[in-house]
C-alpha cells in the first residue's frame, strides 16, 4: 500500500518466527533538530540517514516558507542552505500533527521580523503549547494562542530580549528543546531553566543540546535543571543521523513474541535517543516486570504495553500521565484497544495502565478492529498482537506515515501477510 491509503489491514499471523534484516528510518526527533538547526545557520549543510515521513516533511515545507533553500538529493538527505535568517511566511504554517516542528518552530518563529501563524490538524489543535507560549512572552516575545493549543499567533521583531526564561516542561519536553534551540540565537546568553515538575523524558533534552553542539553551540550546564546558552547562532554542518529507536521497539518487539532474529543493523546500544531503553525491558519478555516506568521512554509504551498482553504476568505501566496529550490519549486507546481484543485485558487506573496479560492467548482467533486515531504508534504497536492472534485488523492503517511510512513493507519483507 501507498504511504498515503487510508485503508483496514488485516495481519496474518506468521506461523515461523520472524527473520531478517530491516533497517529502521531516521530518527524523527533527530531530523526535525537537525533540519531546524541547519535551517537557522548560515551556509549548507548535508544531512544524511533522515526520516522522510509526514512530520519531517511539515518541518521542511514551513522551512521553506520561510526562505530556507532544502533540496532532497535522496530519499533519506537533505542539502539546507540558509542565511542565519528566516522570513515571514506568506501564509499559516500547517504542521499536521507533529508535535516537534510545531513546538520547536513556535520558538524559532521568534527570529522572524513579522508575523507567523502556526497551525496543525484538529489533533494538533488539542494538544497543549502554553507553557511555551508564556515562556516566550517571558522573553518579550508575542506568542498567542486562543485556546492554549495550535494556532498559534508569534508577532516577531527579528530577534528578543536575552536573559533568563523559566520552562514547565511537566506536560512536554518540546517546550524546553524549543527554548534551547531558540536561545542560541539570542543577543546575549540565556539561561534556561526548568521550573515546576521535573521533565518526564530528559533523554530529548540530550538530544537537542547534542545536535545543537554538532551546529557549533557552546551550552554550560550550571545545575540539572538549568542551562546557560551562549549566543553563537549556529553554523553549517554535515550531519549523520542514527536510525529511529521508537521505530526500533516494534522490531525488538516482533523479534521477541515471534522467537525470531531482526537484524536492525546496530546494537540497542549504538542508540542516543530515549526509547533505546526499551531494549532491556523487552529482552525480558515473557517475564516483563510487574512495573514498568514508561517516563524516561514514552514513545515505546504502547510497544511494551502489546507485547505485556502476552507476557506471563500482569504488568503496570507509570510515569505515562503525559501519553494523554500525544496524537491521541494513548492511555485510553491502548485500553480501548485491549479491551476490544479480549475484555479486561487492558485498563485504566489514574493515569496509570494495567495490562491484565494472558500468555494463553497467543495462537487464539479473536477478531478485533483497532481504532488508531490516527495515531502512528497505536496503528504499529497493535500490529503486534496481529503476530500471535487471528482477526486483528488496524483501521487507517496508513497513519504510520507519520514516522515510518515503510513500516507494513518492513513487515512484509520479513514475511507477515495482510489482508485488505
Ligand atoms: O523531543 C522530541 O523529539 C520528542 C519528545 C517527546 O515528546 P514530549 O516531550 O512532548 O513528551 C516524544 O514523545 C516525541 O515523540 C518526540
Ligand atoms: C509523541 C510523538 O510525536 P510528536 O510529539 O512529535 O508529535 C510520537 O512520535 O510518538
Amino acid at each position: 500500500m501507498s504511504d498515503r491509503d487510508r485503508q483496514n489491514l488485516t495481519i496474518i499471523p506468521p506461523s515461523h518466527p520472524l527473520r531478517g534484516r530491516v533497517a529502521p528510518p531516521g530518527s524523527k526527533s533527530i531530523t526535525n533538530r537537525a533540519l531546524l538547526l541547519a535551517a537557522l545557520a548560515k551556509g549548507t549543510s548535508h544531512l544524511t540517514g533522515a526520516l522522510k515521513s509526514d512530520d519531517t516533511r511539515y518541518m521542511a515545507e514551513a522551512l521553506r516558507a520561510m526562505g530556507v533553500t532544502i533540496a532532497e538529493p535522496d530519499e533519506t538527505s537533505f542539502t539546507v542552505t540558509g542565511d542565519g535568517r528566516l522570513r515571514e511566511p506568506a501564509a499559516p504554517l500547517f504542521l499536521g500533527n507533529a508535535g516537534t516542528a510545531t513546538r520547536f518552530l513556535a520558538a524559532a518563529a521568534a527570529l522572524v521580523d513579522g508575523q507567523v501563524v502556526i497551525d496543525g490538524d484538529e489533533h494538533m489543535r488539542k494538544r497543549p503549547i502554553k507553557p511555551l507560549l508564556t515562556a516566550l512572552r517571558s522573553l518579550g516575545i508575542d506568542a498567542t494562542s486562543e485556546t492554549g493549543c495550535p494556532p498559534v499567533t508569534i508577532r516577531g521583531t527579528g530577534g528578543f530580549e536575552a536573559g533568563r526564561v523559566e520552562i514547565d516542561g511537566g506536560l512536554s519536553s518540546q517546550y524546553v528543546s524549543a527554548l534551547l534551540m531558540l536561545a542560541a540565537c539570542g543577543s546575549g546568553p540565556v539561561d534556561v531553566v526548568l521550573a515546576g515538575d521535573d521533565i518526564g523524558a530528559r533523554g530529548y533534552i540530550e538530544l537537542t543540546l547534542a545536535a545543537m553542539e554538532a551546529f557549533g553551540a557552546h551550552i554550560d550546564r550550571p545545575s540539572a535543571s538549568s542551562w546557560r546558552v551562549a549566543p553563537t547562532g549556529y553554523r553549517a554542518a554535515d550531519f549523520a543521523i542514527e536510525p529511529d529507536a521508537s521505530a526500533a521497539t516494534y522490531l525488538w518487539a516482533a523479534e521477541a513474541l515471534t522467537g525470531g532474529a531482526i537484524d536492525l543493523g546496530m546494537t540497542a546500544a549504538a542508540f542516543t535517543q530515549p526509547d533505546a531503553r526499551a531494549y532491556d525491558v523487552i529482552a525480558k519478555f515473557p517475564h516483563l516486570p510487574a512495573i514498568i516506568d514508561g517516563s524516561q521512554m514514552q514513545d515505546a509504551v504502547p510497544t511494551l504495553a502489546v507485547l505485556a498482553a502476552f507476557n506471563e504476568t500482569p504488568v503496570r505501566f507509570t510515569g505515562i500521565g503525559n501519553l494523554r496529550v500525544k496524537e491521541c490519549d494513548r492511555v485510553a486507546a491502548l485500553a480501548a484497544g485491549l479491551s476490544r481484543i479480549l475484555p479486561g485485558l487492558g485498563r485504566e487506573e489514574g493515569d496509570d495502565l494495567l495490562v491484565a496479560s494472558d500468555p494463553t492467548l497467543a495462537g487464539r482467533t479473536l477478531p478485533a478492529s483497532i481504532d488508531t486515531y490516527a495515531d502512528h504508534r497505536i496503528a504499529m504497536s497493535f500490529a503486534l498482537a496481529g503476530l500471535k492472534l487471528h482477526g486483528i485488523t488496524i483501521l487507517d492503517a496508513g497513519c504510520v506515515a507519520k514516522t515510518y511510512p515503510d513500516y507494513w513493507q518492513a513487515l512484509g519483507s520479513l514475511g507477515v501477510t495482510f489482508d485488505g
